[in-house]
């Protein structure tokens, strides 16, 4: 009998060496993810000394940030922004060069590195996952260890297969109960941050866990890890079970035949201990959690739909109040209005967070037979082109072009401003991507974070509480 957290269990299968009296250790890295805003200096290094990439086989290489998602066909000759064109060539150049797996623009398999990894079977339970970008904590929803890590941290993992880290503490999530109808893995995570803070699990991998996170598909808990980062936590984790061992089963890099079984008789060990020690406990009713909106420039400056903009006298502590008092001004919001009222132009359904079979599913059957308002410009972009065909075959495409919005091609998109799907200045937007800060989505854009359910309702009312 153990008494350790499932990040426990995952770190002590993976540790090659510690030091115990510096607590520097060196991990083994079981999947390693790239894209190409944060590889062409990495594979510099690695030439510069001479070395190859250690394990061709355990990476995986898709092109998202800087991709175009409209006429895809024509190649990186339409990408007009040459920075994003040269990032684009050199991470083709880079995998052929080291025989690295790569799903190029265009390519049926192609999309966004948190949505690829996970619908090939790529990403497992108990694996360690690493990326050179801060959502790789999406994959914690399959129980895996995932993170973000830096430039010259991808340059050793592709070098050495392992990577230099120290343990980080422990944090439980509890979400007790049942959501309400309409409310789920977005609102909870936005909620969550509203309570803890932006640097609330600074330090920590957060495990969420509890009935209410028990109920949720595969896609919704990899929302809800997708946002453990915007938490302070670097990776956020579920321990896997029978959904999560439905949804990898088939899936082209899934165990097959024998190695199935030994893989799920391993997976079923992967839990937190009732007696593991936590070092912070955070408890949430899920019955507590409404539909959640950001009205700020924080992902922590978040309400309630139903709620109103802060007063900014109410706000006792001086720090908030002056933080809240410039993301109000940034985003064009009066003290105490109504957050419903706030007229929107902009509505964009995708990134990492939400971009997935079941986001469009849930939008579509909020826009079915209705139309976009006319003062709005509403996108729909597929995180893969794998989640594109299925949204087809399913005729949600139809659903969504009918309504007026945009049905475009995989890509990170309007979730940051590296590719022409941009606000213009001052332009008021219902997003379902993860991050609000000025200019995030363009320069002098103004963002809230919501979930597809919201987005789609904004968009056919022309309001944020549609
Ligand atoms: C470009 C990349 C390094 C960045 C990240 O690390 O998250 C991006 O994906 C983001 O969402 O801001
Ligand atoms: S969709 Fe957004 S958050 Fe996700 S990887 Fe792309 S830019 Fe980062």
């Amino acid at each position: 009998m153990t008494h350790k957290t499932l990040y426990d269990k995952i770190w002590d299968a993976h540790l090659a060496h510690e030091n115990a009296e510096t607590g520097e250790a060196l991990i083994f890295i079981d999947l390693h993810l790239i894209h190409e805003v944060t590889t062409p200096q990495a594979f510099a290094g690695l030439k510069a000394a001479g070395r190859k990439v250690r394990r061709p086989d355990l990476t995986l290489a898709t092109a998202d940030h800087n991709t175009p998602t409209e006429n895809q066909a024509a190649g990186l000759e339409g990408v007009r922004d040459i920075e994003a064109k040269t990032q684009l060539e050199m991470l083709s150049k880079n995998v052929k060069e080291h025989g690295i797996e790569f799903y190029p623009m265009g390519h049926i398999n192609n999309g966004i590195v948190h949505v690829v990894g996970p619908e090939q079977g790529r990403t497992q339970p108990g694996m360690t996952i690493v990326c050179g970008d801060s959502h790789t904590s999406t994959h914690g929803a399959f129980g895996a260890l995932a993170h973000g890590i830096g430039t010259s941290e991808v340059e050793h993992v592709l070098a050495t297969q392992t990577l230099r880290a120290r343990k980080m503490k422990n944090m439980a999530v509890k979400v007790s109960g049942q959501f309400q109808d309409g409310v789920g893995a977005k609102d909870l995570a936005l909620h969550l941050i509203s309570i803890i803070g932006t640097a609330g699990g600074t330090g920590c991998v957060i495990e969420f866990m509890g009935e209410a996170i028990e109920s949720l598909s595969m896609e919704a808990r990899m929302t809800l890890c997708n946002l453990a980062i915007e938490g302070g936590a670097r990776a956020g984790l579920i321990a896997p079970d029978q959904i999560t061992f439905d949804y990898v089963q088939g899936r082209p890099a899934a165990p097959k035949a024998g190695a199935w079984e030994t893989a799920l008789a391993y997976w079923k060990t992967l839990y937190s201990d009732a007696d593991a020690h936590w070092d912070k406990v955070v408890e949430i009713r899920a019955e507590d959690v409404e539909p959640t909106v950001t009205w700020g420039t924080s992902p922590e400056q978040a309400l309630p739909i139903s709620a109103k903009a802060p007063v900014l006298a109410d706000i006792k502590d001086s720090i908030k109040r002056s933080a809240a008092e410039r993301a109000l001004q940034y985003m064009g919001i009066e003290e105490g209005q109504a957050l419903k009222d706030l007229k929107i132009d902009r509505v964009f359904i995708g990134s990492c967070t939400n971009s997935r079979i079941e986001d469009f599913r849930a939008a579509a059957d909020i826009v079915k037979g209705k139309k976009v308002a006319a003062h709005v410009r509403a996108m729909a972009v597929p995180g893969s082109g794998l989640v594109r065909a299925q949204a087809e075959e399913e005729g949600l495409d139809e659903i969504f072009t009918e309504a007026g919005f945009e049905w475009r091609e995989p890509g990170c998109s309007m979730c940051l401003g590296m590719n022409p799907d941009t606000l213009a200045p001052q332009e008021r937007c219902a997003s379902t991507s993860n991050r609000n800060f000025e200019g995030r989505q363009g320069r002098g854009g103004r963002t809230h974070l919501v979930s597809p359910v919201l987005a789609a309702k904004a968009a056919i009312a022309g309001v944020l509480g549609g």
